[in-house]
């Protein structure tokens, strides 16, 4: 860690290094604090250019120092001396300038940024705001309004739109140094009052408290139960009403209140949790450091439903030059109009933010019926529906076609990739890829190892993820994976909450209430409910398959809910019916309605049935959902299914509209305490012995055992295991 300093024609540039983003450690900062003194004190200096090495500017403040208890010297007195300093500082930035680097860069007087660069406040994603003056000098540059929505969302902004919004002040193709270096020459003598930002008003819109206080009620809705945005919209409140030093300090108090929450605890683990998966490692010792990826330089899709074309969308997104197959002219002009106006609204989006050259990177898309095409292609995902026979048939007829360096995808959400790999020539290519919906914009792929995967394998589709931007966390082969395993038991267990007395609205509202993006009645409604009753019917849980005389309410020796069922058999699909476990303003509508029919309807079920309801708190909600998923993801560590606690975590806070702020379900498990979970479920499953789900699995029992040791520990305590990754 280190900042050093060379003269440039009386141009100090000071470039601060800490590989490899640049954080902003103590130590650095101490280092470059030395160098401004050292360049304001130096005769020979007459200008100062401050930029991060390895074309990196700093992505902020070092989070790895945030659990320590000594602190170095504050990052606000090295900004507040930057930003006094008579001679002009000018900010080149490279790569990123994020939270505490973007404050770094709005206390120097200029910042010139490269086209590729891009600056935020993200601190709202680590649970904290702003705290080295950025939500009070961004306001004085660019607006309530444009601040706002920065450190509210925590969104990174590319360059050209930074200087759209004024927060750069020029943007350059190339050589930003050695351009930083010739605009401090060009304002050497030049005042820099009006350069100081912190001198400046705050550009309001014209009833600020109103706006203020219409921020903060659309804010609590939009990230509900979360602290952090909350205090973004009292920090910038901050900056209105008080003058910039008392600002400051109500800055700070924000900050040093957040510091100690749970929730920037959880927000932090989930951060480094999400940068640890992706370095996946095999109990062979296979991992990322072994085993090279292969470079994906062509793709092609097979499918062109909702899945295949987003994931298509994805692809082109990521600049990868992409081949889309249906089976049929019609499906492929239905498929392909779908693609395109999917990626027309990419571009849009994209032109939005000013991104002009954004067009003319996408990767090129060709719409083909020709199986041929694909003979060139570096990776094939399939996309067609979850039907094993059409698959597996797809599969066999790709190994006959396809170079015997690709790699073949499926994009199924809990189907056996052994046994599609075994009707090929390469079944150490062939993985799952489990893209969820809509494939362009959710940040989570599940990669399904199957076992004959080979490590190159792995390491080509991690890499994949990280191509289109998402995160990729690698998982074993078992029906359903992980995250649509846990999720099964989660919303059956709602079902049957609904049976016991409760209503679905009410049971949404307490879910969303702890932070869960979606309800799972709404969430049931949204997906189709016939797609689950398709499943069922297939495996003979129900239909013409089931055996004549299973009981209504029971399968084997487990409870069994068939109100899904029913509502499907009264045409009840969800909202592309207009009815499900609500009604909508009409088919395909959005607003869930209470629905007076199914209450009639669900008195009727519970008479017929004999069934005796009581009130369900929403304590019984909370618990019953969650610790039943809960308790599932205990027994996918238990049988290898994932490599530990994290990847379980990142798979629901980026694919399941988990609460980040709770850190994820085994993280919030290790919060509310292992002991309190396991006496909950036993509770439950004593009073429902016919739900075994509830029973506590043996991994969480011997946890307990041992004492409740924290998250990172459970691994250790795993064992001997039979890994299926
Ligand atoms: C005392 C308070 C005073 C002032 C308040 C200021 C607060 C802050 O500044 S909070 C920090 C705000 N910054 C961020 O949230 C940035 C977070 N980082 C990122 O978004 C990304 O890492 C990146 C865009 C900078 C780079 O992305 P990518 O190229 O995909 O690499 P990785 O994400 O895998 O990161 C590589 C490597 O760097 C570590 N890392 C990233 N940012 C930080 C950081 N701010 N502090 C410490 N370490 C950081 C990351 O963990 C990876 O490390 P490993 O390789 O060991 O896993």
């Amino acid at each position: 860690m280190a900042a050093f300093s060379y003269i440039c024609d009386s141009v100090a540039v000071i470039t601060m290094s800490n590989p490899p983003v640049n954080a902003l450690s103590s130590a650095l900062i101490r280092a470059v604090q030395k160098a401004v003194e050292e360049a304001i004190g130096d005769f020979a200096v007459e200008a100062i250019v401050i930029r991060g090495d390895k074309g990196k500017f700093s992505a902020g403040a070092d989070i790895r120092e945030f659990n320590r208890l000594e602190r170095g010297p504050p990052l606000v007195s090295l900004i507040d001396l930057i930003e006094d300093s008579k001679k002009p500082v000018v900010a080149a930035i490279e790569g990123v300038a994020l939270g505490g680097g973007l404050e770094l860069a709005l206390g120097c007087h200029y910042r010139i940024a490269h086209a590729q660069a891009y600056v935020g406040l993200p601190e709202v994603l680590l649970g904290l705001v702003p705290a080295a003056g950025g939500a009070l000098r961004l306001p004085r540059l660019i607006g309530i309004s444009a601040t706002l929505s920065m450190i509210t969302t925590g969104k990174y902004v590319q360059a050209r739109e930074a200087l759209k919004l004024g927060i750069v002040d020029k943007v350059v193709g190339e050589n930003t140094v050695d351009e930083a270096i010739q605009l401090a020459k060009k304002v050497i003598g030049q005042p820099l009052g009006s350069r100081q930002l912190s001198t400046l008003p705050v550009q309001c819109p014209p009833n600020v408290e109103a706006f203020l206080d219409e921020a903060m009620v659309k804010v609590k809705k939009q990230f509900r139960g979360a602290q952090s945005p909350l205090a973004c919209v009292e920090v910038l409140r901050a900056a209105v009403q008080l003058p910039y030093l008392e600002g400051k300090k109500k800055e700070r108090e924000l900050f040093q209140f957040l510091y100690t929450t749970d929730q920037t605890r959880a927000q932090q683990y989930a951060f480094f949790a999400e940068r640890e998966v992706a370095k996946w490692t095999l109990p062979s010792g296979a991992s990322w450091k072994t085993a090279s990826p292969q470079p994906i330089r062509t793709a092609a899709v097979i499918g062109l439903g909702t899945m295949g074309r987003s994931i298509v969308t994805s692809l082109a997104k990521a600049k990868i030059p992409v081949i889309a197959l249906e089976q049929d002219k019609k499906q492929l002009d239905i498929g392909s109009k779908a693609v395109m106006s999917l990626l027309d609204r990419e571009i849009l989006k994209m032109e939005q933010l000013g991104h002009t050259e954004f067009t003319n990177s996408l990767g090129p898309v060709q719409f083909t019926l020709d199986y041929g095409k694909l003979r060139d292609v570096d990776i094939v995902i399939e996309a067609v529906f979850e039907n094993m026979a059409l698959k597996k048939e797809i599969f066999r007829h790709l190994s006959g076609i396809c170079k015997p360096e690709a790699f073949l995808c499926t994009n199924t959400s809990g189907l056996d990739i052994d046994e599609m790999a075994s009707v090929t020539n390469r079944p150490q290519m062939v993985i799952g890829t489990h893209f969820f919906s809509p494939a362009h914009i959710m940040k989570l792929l599940e990669v399904v190892h199957g076992h004959y995967t080979s490590s190159t394998t792995i390491s080509t589709a991690m890499r994949l993820a990280k191509m289109l931007g998402k995160v990729g966390v690698l998982v074993g082969n078992c029906p359903s994976f992980v995250g649509n395993r846990l999720m099964r038991l989660y919303v059956e267990q709602a079902v049957f909450l609904v049976e016991e007395g409760s209503k679905p609205e009410e049971i949404d509202r307490a879910l969303e209430d702890f932070g869960l993006a979606m309800g799972p009645f709404r969430m049931m409604d949204l997906a189709g409910l016939d797609i689950g009753w398709k499943a069922r019917t297939e495996i003979g849980l129900t239909g013409p398959k089931l055996p004549i005389g299973t009981p209504a309410r029971q399968r084997g020796s487990k409870r069994y809910s068939p109100l899904p069922d029913i509502l499907c058999e009264k045409g009840r699909f969800g909202q592309k019916s207009g009815q499900g476990w609500y009604k909508y303003e009409k088919s395909g509508g959005r607003n869930a309605m209470p629905d007076p029919w199914l209450y009639n309807f669900l008195s009727e079920y519970q008479r017929i049935h004999n069934l005796k309801t009581h009130y369900v708190t929403q304590e019984e909600i909370i618990e019953r959902c969650l610790y039943v998923l809960i308790n599932e993801g205990f027994k996918v560590l238990e049988d290898g299914i994932a490599s530990g606690p994290e990847d379980i975590d990142v798979i629901y806070n980026n694919g399941y509209g988990w609460p980040k702020y709770t850190g994820g379900p085994m993280y919030y498990a290790s919060i509310v305490g292992l002991p309190v979970v396991l006496t909950k479920l036993e509770k439950y499953y004593g009073a429902n012995p016919d739900i075994p789900d509830l029973k506590p699995s043996s991994f969480l029992k011997k946890l307990v055992s041992k004492g409740n040791p924290p998250l990172k520990e459970w691994r250790s305590h795993l064992g001997f295991q039979s890994s299926m990754l």
